[in-house]
């Protein structure tokens, strides 16, 4: 008896389930052609002919794992307990990053004085804002105030994924307190609507900037807040350092970007060079530009993220970038 023969059981050799691939019901391969170089070719030619099919189909899966996700997570938050850090997205982060010591506050108590698509809007803009100073080489201790209605909707619901609450050194609040009971020698409003300018970033300041997205139909708005309040008004030093016609307002998310670039470097004119692009720097009026160089605008903003008729609530298309 051979030794094959007397052996008592074999394992059957183990097989991996071979995972179907557009190209593997490819027609035999033409003369003069590889088989391997065929399937390329022919799965090539498929993905054109059936391309809106699959990108649907890619969409739809991506949509489920999305939803799974959010009702893990719901699950957790729900029983009260920690989500794991699997869960949890890391930010991208400048791991080297140390505190500015200095505070930014993001005014959003401008709810009302929006409509549904701007807060879409402002909400992607404090999503960015909160990835720049994540990135920066030293970060503000930042915090959104007034944080409630709709803005907050849109976190707890559209945004739930980025699960803000977790966010280090940006913080979430639903008053306005730390602006209208703040020791105001130490504080700055941030404007385009004063003369005065302001010089450098210091820590131990906290600077106000206004979170909301009007396409300057409320004029003066700000400064007449910070007026009101006894809170110094100050402008970015924009005229010393680039050249701009008409109404040099920038978006709440510039702001605070060029803010964090001026703290790293000391330089404004490097900081508005880097947040602002050369080539973009044609146009009449800043808050109509792009956030940078690969955003669009706050009017594209909230409209490729979130679909043309969605409702406030709904979840976004794609998620906030960076987060
Ligand atoms: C889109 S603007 C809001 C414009 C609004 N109508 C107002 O009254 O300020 C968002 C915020 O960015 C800040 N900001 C915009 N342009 C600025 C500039 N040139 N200098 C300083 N801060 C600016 C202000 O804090 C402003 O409230």
């Amino acid at each position: 008896m051979s030794e094959k023969a007397g052996s008592k059981e074999t394992t059957p050799p183990t097989t991996i389930p071979h995972k179907r691939r557009i190209g593997d019901d490819a027609p035999p391969p033409p003369p003069g052609i590889s088989k391997s170089q065929w399937k390329k070719q022919w799965r090539k030619k498929q993905f054109e002919l059936h391309k809106d099919e699959y990108l649907s189909k890619r969409r739809e899966k991506r949509k489920r794992q999305k939803m799974n996700r959010r009702a893990i997570i719901q699950g957790y938050k729900d029983r009260g307990e920690p989500i794991p850090a699997e869960y949890v997205r890391e930010p991208r982060k400048n791991v080297n990053q140390i505190s500015g010591g200095f505070t930014i506050l993001l005014d959003c108590g401008f709810d009302d004085l929006m409509n549904d698509k701007e807060i879409l809007s402002l909400s992607n803009q404090l999503t960015r804002a909160y990835s720049a100073n994540n990135r920066a080489d030293h970060f503000a201790d930042m915090y959104v105030t007034s944080f409630n209605k709709r803005l907050e909707h849109r976190f707890k619901v559209g945004l739930a994924d980025s699960l803000h609450e977790t966010w280090p050194n940006f913080k979430f609040v639903p008053d306005e307190k730390m602006i209208t009971e703040g020791d105001k020698t130490k504080m700055i409003y941030l404007s385009a609507d004063t003369d005065e300018t302001l010089d450098t970033i210091e820590p131990g300041m906290t600077y106000i900037v206004g979170g909301i997205v009007d396409k300057n139909r409320h004029k003066e708005l700000c400064v007449n807040k910070a007026k009101n309040l006894g809170i110094p008004v100050r402008k970015l030093p924009i005229d010393s350092f680039i050249k701009i016609d008409g109404r040099q307002v920038l978006t709440t998310t510039h702001v605070v970007q060029l803010m964090l670039k001026y703290f790293d470097t000391k330089d404004w004119k490097e900081a508005f060079e880097e947040v602002l692009p050369q080539r973009k720097l044609g146009i009449t009026s800043l808050s109509d530009m792009p956030l940078s160089d690969d955003d669009d605008d706050e009017e594209n903003d909230s409209e490729r993220e979130i679909p043309a008729a969605a409702k406030m609530g709904q979840p976004s298309k794609t998620e906030p970038k960076d987060i």
